[in-house]
């Protein structure tokens, strides 16, 4: 299929490796998430930024589908105008490496404020719509000489669900859809539909991965008595809101929408039941990789030492800002090319005024995952761990860090008067902590689970002792915990909440044991 041939190209022109390592056919261990595939998840993730009024979403949502509301005095402010544009996240790829993580924001589409951020230097880049977008950003994106546009084939950004439920519709989003087929027709970039499937296991993989990392893993561990309930009933949450926001739940609606938007040829079977699957497994994966990092009772990113936060550069983001930002860098993990760990980073900086963009004043710097050196072939460094006998033959000296990758390759300069601050879904280790400091990044949000650990090959020594960088690490919140008394199966460690070692809770469990014989 042509679709599919082009992705193909696509994922070997950027990894710039052999093609069985993109599937880890030939590792039989880890499957990796193809690029494509996290342009396209990330492209919907950032449709769902918090600073978005989730409410009004969700209203609009349930207008769309089930008709107006009628009187209800909120939806009647909202103009007619507004309603029909959808929210949509947009991911800038230059050359493989994105340049722009945006999302649309009140006054503007997400394809303009693309406009405004990069202007001329859209040329050649690749755009992930998480939804096709209208004529207006259309044609402004067309001439700035884009390559390829992507996006979900779901209601575009110029909702067609409100004319397919409602014959008094003006036809305004159909007359949107006829200008986008024919902007599409004559336009050098290539507008297409890009949804790759999954490699079978993924899927499994990434539920396994999901729940046995730190951030659940440390919840479990600080709740006494608690199970994987709350990490499964949070998933469940998810799967809901997200199959509501990016699928359309009624069959023969999304068939007139693709209809409409000019890909008839995906509404006859299998092809329709072939998309639709292949939506709802990237749907899962997305929710699934989001309630790994869940909003749940008092846990969040505190900062350890409480006198760090009085200066502004030092406070801490809303938790929901820091959580979001988080899952980006967990999405980022599954790109890894560590047969073990996969890592992820993502660095965000916070602007001097509240910009255009959907992110408030937030913008994009870079990201990254643990890989070897571009351009190296999948046998040239070794890929054993610290369990292997011959220390030649570990991979530790030849990997290159996330937080590396994305400082190398960020697309931003990290300016010293701004708030700059990077997610890293481990603990930053002491090779990276110097070139986070030296780098001007003002904070950090990771997991602590290595803190003060110091391995053969790799040590979490430094981040302890790191002073002039605010960090924030994954626990409950400090003050919560105090005023509710703190949990019994908890200790303090330099200023930081842990849970008690599961060998001590064992040991004691034991004894607890013995002493009642
Ligand atoms: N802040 C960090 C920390 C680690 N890594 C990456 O994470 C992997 C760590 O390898 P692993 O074998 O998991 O080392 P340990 O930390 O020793 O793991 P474990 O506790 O399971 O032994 C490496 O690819 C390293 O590049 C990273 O990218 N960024």
């Amino acid at each position: 299929m042509k679709e599919g041939e082009q992705m193909q190209n696509l994922e070997g022109a950027g990894a710039g490796r052999s093609v069985s390592t993109q599937t880890g056919s030939m590792t039989g261990q880890m499957p990796r998430l193809s690029k494509v595939n996290l342009f396209t998840l990330l492209s919907l993730w950032m449709e769902l930024f918090p600073t978005v009024e989730k409410k009004q979403k969700l209203q609009t949502k349930e207008e769309d589908e089930l008709g107006p509301l009628g009187d209800d005095a909120d939806v009647a402010k909202v103009s007619n105008d507004k309603k029909q544009v959808k929210k949509t996240g947009l991911v800038v790829v230059k050359n493989m490496k994105i340049v722009g993580l945006h999302c649309s924001s009140e006054d503007l589409h997400a394809g303009q404020i693309a406009l405004i951020r990069h202007g001329s230097k859209m040329k050649n880049c690749d755009l992930y719509f998480s939804r096709k977008p209208c004529s207006t950003c259309l044609k402004m994106i067309v001439n700035a000489g884009v390559n390829r546009i992507s996006y979900w084939p779901a209601d575009p950004e110029i909702s067609l669900l409100t004319e397919a439920s409602n014959p008094l519709s003006t036809g305004d989003a159909k007359l949107d859809a006829k200008a986008v087929e024919r902007l599409k027709s004559n336009s050098r970039a290539h507008v297409c539909v890009l949804l790759q499937p999954l490699v079978y296991y993924m899927v499994q993989f990434v539920e396994e991965t999901s729940y046995r990392c730190d951030f659940i893993q440390r919840i479990a561990k600080t709740q006494p008595g608690s199970n994987s309930d709350f990490y499964f009933e949070c998933k469940q949450e998810r799967i809901k809101e997200y199959e509501m926001l990016f699928l359309v739940s009624n069959e023969e609606m999304h068939k007139q929408i693709l209809m409409t938007m000019g890909l008839e040829n995906l509404c006859e079977n299998p092809y329709f039941s072939n998309l639709r699957q292949n939506m709802k497994d990237l749907i899962l994966l997305l929710a699934t990789v989001a309630s790994s990092v869940p909003d749940f009772k008092h846990f969040g990113f505190y900062c350890s030492d409480p006198e760090q936060i009085n200066e502004i550069h030092n406070q801490s983001l809303p938790q929901e800002i820091a959580r979001h930002c988080m899952v980006q860098a967990r999405l980022l993990a599954y790109r890894t090319e560590d047969h073990k760990t996969g890592v992820g980073a993502v660095i965000w900086a916070e602007g001097k005024s509240k910009t255009c963009d959907g992110t408030g004043a937030m913008y994009f710097i870079g990201c990254g995952y643990n890989a070897f050196p571009v351009g190296s072939e999948y046998a040239d460094f070794p890929h054993m761990d610290d369990k292997q006998k011959d220390r030649e033959i570990r991979k530790f000296r030849y990997i290159v860090h996330a937080e590396q990758n994305a400082l190398t390759f960020r697309c931003q300069e990290i300016k010293p008067e701004e708030r700059s601050m990077i997610f890293v879904t481990k603990c930053p280790c002491d090779e990276c902590v110097p070139l986070i400091k030296g780098a001007g990044i003002k904070q950090i949000y990771a997991g602590d689970v290595d803190v003060g650990k110091k391995k053969a090959d790799i040590s979490y020594m430094r981040f302890e002792e790191l002073e002039g960088v605010s960090k924030f690490t994954w626990q409950q919140n400090p003050t919560e915990a105090r005023i509710l008394g703190l949990n019994e199966s908890e200790t303090i460690e330099n200023g930081v909440l842990r849970p008690k070692l599961v060998d001590e809770e064992c040991h004691q469990n034991k004894k607890l044991c013995l002493g009642n014989h």
